[in-house]
C-alpha cells in the first residue's frame, strides 16, 4: 500500500528560510547563503519521509517565494516593467516582480483559496511571449535524485494557472486569458520532458481550481489541455491533484476522463461528498490518492475512522490502486511537534503537525497492507478519547449564552448615517479625515522587549513603562504627522489573532507553530481547543494610556469573532459558527469595556471575513448569514456617538458587498492599492454606500514610498465614485511589516494629499 505526501512547508522547523530571505533582501548576506540555507532544508524535508517510509515524495514544493511565481518564472511570464531580458530568471527579477524594487510596484498578491496563504497573481495578456525561463522543477528533482531519493516533482497545473491569473494592465476586459493555453502548453511539454529525461516515473500537477464552481467552457479548458499533453507525458504517471473542498460532479466527470492521467488526488478532509463520487463511479485501473490526513489542520489524524474509510474505498479501486495522503499540501500546517516543549501534555496528545503527519500517512498504508501498527494506533485511540471527554472543553455557560444568539439580530437601534451626524457632532473631523490601520513598525528592539518579558527576564514594571514609552512615541508622531484619528500603534502584541488568543480561555499556544502568510512572513495561530471566554479585560489598559496621551480621539483597537476563527487553528468537533459566537461574545465585553473606559472610535477588524467564504456558492450565503451576524453581536450594544470601524485586508469585494453593508459598521477601511482597484468598480456599478469608507490609499506590503501626487491621484478616483463626506484617507493595511524610514514619509506624504485635496475641494465649492 503507496503513500503520498501533496507538498510540504519550506520555511523550516525555526523559520531558518525566513531569516536567510531577510538577512539576503537586507544585503547582510549572499545569494550563495540563501542557496545554502535553501538546500539544506529540501535535503532534510526528503530525507524525513523517505525515512518515514513515504513511497510518493514530492519535489518542487520549495519555493523562494510563492510556487505561483516559480510557475510565472517557469513560463518565462515576466511582466515588461521588471525589464527582463531573457535567459535563466534570477534573484533579482524574481524578487522584484515579488517585493517590487526602487521603481516599480510589486505585481498583485492575493489570497490562495480560503486560507492564509498569498500568491503572486500572473498578468497575462496576448502579447506575453513565453519561453521556458526557469529550470527549478528539474534541478530541485535531480538534487533529490543525487541524494538518493526518486521524487514525484510538482507543478502547478497550466488550466489553474491560467485561472488564477489576472489580464495585464490595458488589455481587454474580453480577453479570455484560457485562450493563452496554447501558447504555455509547449513550455510544460519542455519541463515535463526535461523530467523524464532525468528519470521521473511520477508527476503531480496541482488543479485546486477544479474544486470551484466551473462552467463548462473551463472544464473544457482541462480536456483540451491533457490531451495536448498526452503524448509528452506518455510513459509517465500523471496524478492531477485537487484540494480543499468537494470536486463538483461535473468538474468530476471531466477529471476522471482526462486523456494520459493515471492518478487522482482528493481532499476528504474538507469534502466529504466527492466519497460518494468515487463510490459512484471510478475509472478502473486508475489510482485514488486519498487525502485523509488533514494538511489544513493540527489535529491528530482519527485513524481508526480513516483507516475504515481506506477500507471502504480499497473495495472501490483495488488494493494496489489506492494511495494514502495527505488532505492539501502541509504547507497550511505547523512543522513539528517535537519543537513544542511548552505545551501541556494533554493538549500535545491530540496533536499532529506536519512532521507527524507524514507519520500518519504512513501508519495508515501499512495498517491497510496488513502491518497494523498496534501500539500506534492504541496511542491515538486513547487520545481521541481523552479529547472527547476531557473537561477542559467544556464551559457549559459559555455554551448556553452562544446557542441563546441564533435567531436574534443583534442591530444598533439607530440607522448608520444619523448614529454618523452624532459621532461628528463629538469628534468634528475635517473632511477627508486621515488614519492608519493600526499597527506601526514592529522593531527589533520592541520585540526584545515583549520576548524579555515573556521569558520573565525584565519585569511586568519595566514592560509596561517601555510599552508606553513606544506608544508615547507613536502617538506624537502621528500627532506631528498631524494624523486625525490616532492608534496606539499595538506594540504589545506579536499577532493581531495570537494576542488576543493568549488572553481569552480555550486557547492553546504553539512556540514555533509557524505557518508561512506570504513570503517571508509567518503566522503562528492560536489553537481553539475549547469552549471561548474573556476572563479578563484584554485592550483597555494600553488603549486607555493611549488616550490619554493625546486630545485627538484614539481608535479602540481589537480583532473580530470571523478573523480570529479564520485565522486560528479551530476545532474540529463543533461547527465553526458556534465557534464564533463564543469569540463574538468575548469581544462583545471587551467593546463594552472600551467604551465605558471613555474610548469614543473602536476598530473591529474582521480582515479574514472574505478570505472564509467558502469556495462553493452553495455554502456562501449561510456563512455570510452567521459571520456578518457574528461581527454585528460585537458592537451592537454601544452608544449612537461611539463609531465603529472595521478594517478588512486582500478582499475581492464585488461579490459580497452586501454583507459587507449589512455589517453595519460605521467606517470601514479596506485594502485597494494592490489590486487595481477593483474595489471602486463596485460603487461605479451604482452601489449605494453610506457608511464611512476609506480604500486604502497606498501599498503597505511593499518597501516602496508612495509620492503626494501618486496619492493624491488615488484619492481622486476614489472622488469619482464615492461621496466626498463619507471618504477615509489611510493605508491599505497596519504598518507593522514595515520600518520606520518608510512609515515616515509616506503618511507624510498621505496628508499632504488629503489636504491637498481638501483646498481643492474648499475653491471649488
Ligand atoms: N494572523 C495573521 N494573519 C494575517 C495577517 C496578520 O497580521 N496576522 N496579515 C495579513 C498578511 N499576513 C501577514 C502575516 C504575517 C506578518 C508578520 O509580520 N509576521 C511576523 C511574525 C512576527 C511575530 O509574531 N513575532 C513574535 C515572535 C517574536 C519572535 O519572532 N521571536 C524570536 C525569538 C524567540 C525567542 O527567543 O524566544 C523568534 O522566534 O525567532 C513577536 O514579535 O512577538 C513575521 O513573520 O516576521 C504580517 C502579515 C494576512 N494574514
Ligand atoms: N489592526 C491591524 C494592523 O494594523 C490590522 C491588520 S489586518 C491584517 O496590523
Ligand atoms: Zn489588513
Amino acid at each position: 500500500m503507496a503513500s503520498h505526501i501533496v507538498g510540504y512547508p519550506r520555511m523550516g522547523p525555526k523559520r531558518e528560510l525566513k531569516f536567510a530571505l531577510e538577512s539576503f533582501w537586507d544585503g547582510k548576506s549572499s545569494a550563495e547563503d540563501l542557496q545554502k540555507v535553501a538546500a539544506d532544508l529540501r535535503s532534510s524535508i526528503w530525507k524525513q519521509m523517505a525515512d518515514a517510509g513515504i513511497k510518493h515524495i514530492p519535489s518542487n514544493t520549495f519555493s523562494y517565494y510563492d510556487q505561483v511565481l516559480d510557475t510565472t518564472a517557469l513560463l518565462g511570464a515576466v511582466p515588461p516593467r521588471y525589464g527582463w531580458n531573457g535567459g535563466e530568471i534570477g534573484f533579482d527579477t524574481y524578487f522584484s516582480m515579488a517585493r517590487g524594487n526602487a521603481s516599480v510596484p510589486a505585481m498583485e498578491m492575493t489570497k490562495w483559496f480560503d486560507t492564509n496563504y498569498h500568491f503572486i497573481v500572473p498578468e497575462l495578456g496576448p502579447d506575453v511571449n513565453f519561453s521556458y525561463a526557469s529550470h527549478k522543477a528539474v534541478e530541485e528533482y535531480k538534487e533529490a535524485k543525487a541524494l538518493g531519493v526518486d521524487t514525484i516533482p510538482v507543478l502547478v497545473g497550466p488550466v489553474s494557472y491560467l485561472l488564477l491569473s489576472k489580464p495585464a494592465k490595458g488589455v481587454e476586459k474580453s480577453f479570455s486569458l484560457l485562450s493563452l493555453l496554447g501558447k504555455i502548453i509547449p513550455i510544460y511539454k519542455e519541463v515535463i520532458s526535461e523530467l523524464k529525461a532525468a528519470g521521473a516515473s511520477w508527476i503531480q500537477f496541482d488543479e485546486p481550481t477544479l474544486v470551484m464552481d466551473l462552467d463548462s467552457h473551463k472544464l473544457q479548458a482541462f480536456t483540451e489541455a491533457y490531451s495536448h499533453l498526452e503524448s509528452t507525458l506518455s510513459g509517465l504517471n500523471v496524478l492531477i491533484e485537487t484540494y480543499f473542498a468537494d470536486v463538483p460532479a461535473e468538474a468530476f466527470k471531466t477529471l476522471t476522463s482526462l486523456k494520459g492521467v493515471t492518478a487522482f488526488g482528493f481532499d476528504l478532509v474538507r469534502g466529504d461528498k466527492t466519497l460518494d463520487l468515487i463510490k459512484g463511479e471510478f475509472p478502473k485501473g486508475k489510482y485514488l490518492f486519498a487525502g485523509l490526513v488533514d494538511g489544513r489542520n493540527i489535529w491528530a489524524n482519527d485513524l481508526s475512522a480513516s483507516l475504515s474509510t481506506l477500507q471502504t474505498l480499497e473495495g472501490i479501486v483495488g488494493k494496489d490502486k489506492l494511495v494514502v495522503s495527505t488532505s492539501c499540501s502541509l504547507l497550511h500546517t505547523a512543522v513539528d511537534l517535537v519543537n513544542e516543549t511548552k505545551l501541556d501534555q494533554e493538549i500535545k496528545s491530540w496533536l499532529a503537525f506536519a512532521a507527524q503527519k507524514i507519520v500518519e500517512v504512513n501508519a495508515l498504508a501499512k495498517a491497510l497492507a496488513g502491518h497494523k501498527d498496534e501500539a500506534f494506533f492504541s496511542a491515538n485511540a486513547a487520545a481521541q478519547a481523552s479529547r472527547k471527554s476531557s473537561p477542559r472543553v467544556t464551559n457549559e455557560a459559555v455554551q448556553k449564552a452562544a446557542a441563546a444568539l441564533k435567531g436574534s439580530d443583534h442591530r444598533r437601534a439607530t440607522n448608520v448615517s444619523a448614529r454618523l451626524d452624532a459621532q461628528q457632532k463629538k469628534l468634528n473631523l475635517p473632511i477627508l479625515p486621515t488614519t492608519t490601520i493600526g499597527s506601526f513598525p514592529q522593531t527589533i528592539e520592541l520585540r526584545r522587549v515583549r520576548r524579555e518579558y515573556k521569558a520573565k527576564k525584565i519585569s511586568e514594571e519595566e514592560y509596561v513603562k517601555a510599552i508606553k514609552e513606544e506608544i508615547s512615541k507613536v502617538v506624537k508622531l502621528q500627532e506631528e504627522l498631524d494624523i486625525d484619528v490616532l492608534v496606539h500603534g499595538e506594540p504589545e502584541r506579536n499577532d493581531m489573532v495570537e494576542y488576543f488568543g493568549e488572553q481569552l480561555s480555550g486557547f492553546a499556544f504553539t512556540v514555533n507553530g509557524w505557518v508561512q502568510s506570504y513570503g517571508s512572513r509567518c503566522v503562528k495561530p492560536p489553537i481553539i481547543y475549547g469552549d471561548v471566554s474573556r476572563p479578563n479585560p484584554m485592550t483597555v489598559f494600553w488603549s486607555s494610556a493611549a488616550q490619554s496621551m493625546t486630545a485627538r480621539p484614539m481608535k479602540g483597537m481589537l480583532t473580530g469573532p470571523v478573523t480570529i476563527l479564520n485565522w486560528s487553528f479551530v476545532r474540529n468537533d463543533q461547527p465553526r459558527f458556534e465557534t464564533t459566537y463564543q469569540i463574538a461574545l468575548a469581544i462583545k465585553d471587551e467593546v463594552e469595556d472600551l467604551e465605558k473606559a471613555g474610548i469614543n472610535v473602536i476598530q473591529i477588524d474582521e480582515a479574514a471575513l472574505r478570505e472564509g467564504l467558502p469556495l462553493r456558492k452553495s455554502e456562501q450565503a449561510f456563512y455570510l448569514d452567521w459571520a456578518v451576524h457574528s461581527f454585528r453581536i460585537t458592537n451592537c450594544g454601544v452608544q449612537d456617538t461611539t463609531q465603529i470601524h472595521t478594517h478588512m485586508c486582500y478582499s475581492n469585494f464585488n461579490d459580497i458587498i452586501h454583507s459587507i453593508i449589512d455589517m453595519d459598521a460605521d467606517v470601514i477601511t479596506i485594502e485597494n492599492s494592490r489590486s487595481d482597484e477593483k474595489l471602486l468598480s463596485v460603487f461605479r456599478e451604482g452601489v449605494k454606500y453610506g457608511a464611512g469608507i476609506g480604500p486604502g490609499v497606498y501599498d503597505i506590503h511593499s518597501p516602496r514610498i508612495p509620492s503626494t501626487e501618486e496619492i493624491a491621484d488615488r484619492i481622486n478616483k476614489m472622488l469619482a465614485v464615492l461621496e466626498t463626506n463619507i471618504l477615509w484617507v489611510n493605508p491599505d493595511c497596519g504598518l507593522k511589516t514595515r520600518k520606520y524610514a518608510e512609515v515616515k514619509p509616506a503618511l507624510s506624504n498621505m496628508v499632504a494629499a488629503a489636504k491637498l485635496l481638501r483646498t481643492q475641494l474648499a475653491s471649488t465649492k
